[in-house]
């Protein structure tokens, strides 16, 4: 049996060992309708095999409206492991990360997608587990003009896509400020920001290390692709943030993230996914893949011997739907571009059928919300 860093994919395991019928059933069962398969353009599938990262394509469709024509729209995720070692010169790290994720999202181009997102972090290892400031804090840049945003807005605009690029940004004009933030650009433009709200205290996940909730709140960027939003990484878990994108109007949220399976693997199928159910629209949860070893080793502060890495990252990234639906994951070891295809008209229609956003009862929640967030707050309990 191997070991579960090694598992290739939930998919492969059911494909290879259940039978047609039942495998069909099974998967009904577990990601709901079924999205069919894209046809991926052969330039994207031969550049995948000759830079050796997987590419799966995806459609979800919606009914055809009388008044409104469909909406369609093409998302890629890109999911990947670092490059060079981590006891390499930062430079060297970062140019690594730019010209294997430029090579990436060259087969996206092909494969005509509009809006693509990169993992939390992209540019470098997430090294937040070292809890040591040098040379980690040297990958931070400024998220206007730095170096990575001036490769995406020329990606950007040589593919006329919106690219979705985390980073770890150096706020220089505020105290040099860190903070883990995702920036938007389109068409060669730098669109905005948005800081990374809830910032994670578990495990190895020392990221209050080194930078602060975010003050951005839950913007909403107006692309021509569509109203889209980003959630960073542990703000998954949370609920009313998903919630505020929704309000603001998104249609669909990505979820770019950095995640290790010992901790989070479980909640990673559950958590994107009731997302987009409970906010009716569409969720994109990516995750960064390989298992990264660091110069120097470091606790956990649980009892367990030092050691020198994060654990394995699984990768596993999927597009959910407003109907609960979702793709298959990309795998748990490979880098790899998911491709998927949506019509972002059925996030009306499944608000029309479930009626969520109708019976969400705001009012009673800002009341009882606005209660219990004081300090001298009575929990209601009947005994
Ligand atoms: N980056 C934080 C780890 C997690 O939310 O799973």
């Amino acid at each position: 049996m191997a070991s579960i860093a090694e598992i290739e994919s939930v998919e492969e395991i059911l494909n290879g060992h259940l039978p047609e019928a039942e495998r069909e059933a099974v998967r009904k069962i577990l990601y709901g309708k079924e999205t069919k398969p894209l046809t991926i353009p052969q330039a994207a599938i031969s550049l995948a095999e000759k830079e050796d990262f997987e590419i799966k394509g995806y459609a979800f469709a919606a009914a055809q409206e009388q008044l409104r024509s469909p909406r369609i729209v093409r998302v890629g995720l890109i999911q990947n492991k670092i490059v060079v070692p981590t006891d390499r010169p930062i430079k060297e790290q970062r140019d690594a990360l730019h010209q294997r994720i430029s090579t990436i999202v060259k087969a996206a181009a092909d494969a005509h997608v509009n809006i693509i997102c990169f993992q939390e972090a992209w540019t470098m290892p997430f090294a937040f587990c070292t809890r040591e400031k040098k040379p980690w804090c040297e990958f931070a840049e400024a998220a206007e003009d730095g170096p990575t945003t001036e490769l995406v807005k020329d990606l950007s605009k040589q593919f006329n896509m919106v690219i979705i690029s985390p980073i770890l940004e150096r706020d220089s004009l505020h105290g040099d400020t860190i903070w883990n933030t995702a920036v938007v650009v389109s068409r060669g433009r730098y669109l905005g920001k948005h800081r990374k709200n809830h910032i994670p205290r578990v495990g190895d996940f020392n990221e209050s290390s080194y930078y602060f909730e975010g003050n951005t709140g839950h913007p909403v960027f107006q692309t021509e692709f569509g109203k889209i939003a980003i959630n960073i990484c542990y703000g998954r878990h949370h609920p009313l943030n998903w919630f505020m994108f929704g309000a603001n109007g998104a249609e669909i949220v990505f979820n770019p993230s950095a995640t290790v399976g010992e901790l989070s693997e479980p909640l990673w199928g559950i958590e994107a996914r009731n997302a987009a159910i409970a906010n009716s629209y569409f969720t994109c949860a990516i995750n960064r893949v390989g298992t990264e070893r660091f110069p120097n080793e470091f606790t956990s502060g649980n009892g367990q011997p030092a050691h020198k890495d994060f654990g394995h990252f699984y990768g596993s990234s999927y597009v959910a739907a407003p109907d609960g639906s979702r793709t298959p994951g990309l795998s748990r070891t490979r880098d790899g571009l998911l491709i998927v295809e949506m019509d972002l008209n059925l996030c009306r229609q499944v608000r029309d059928v479930w009626g969520f956003k109708m019976t969400q009862r705001l009012d009673m929640y800002a009341t009882s919300i606005a209660a219990a967030a004081e300090p001298n707050y009575e929990p209601n309990i009947i005994s």
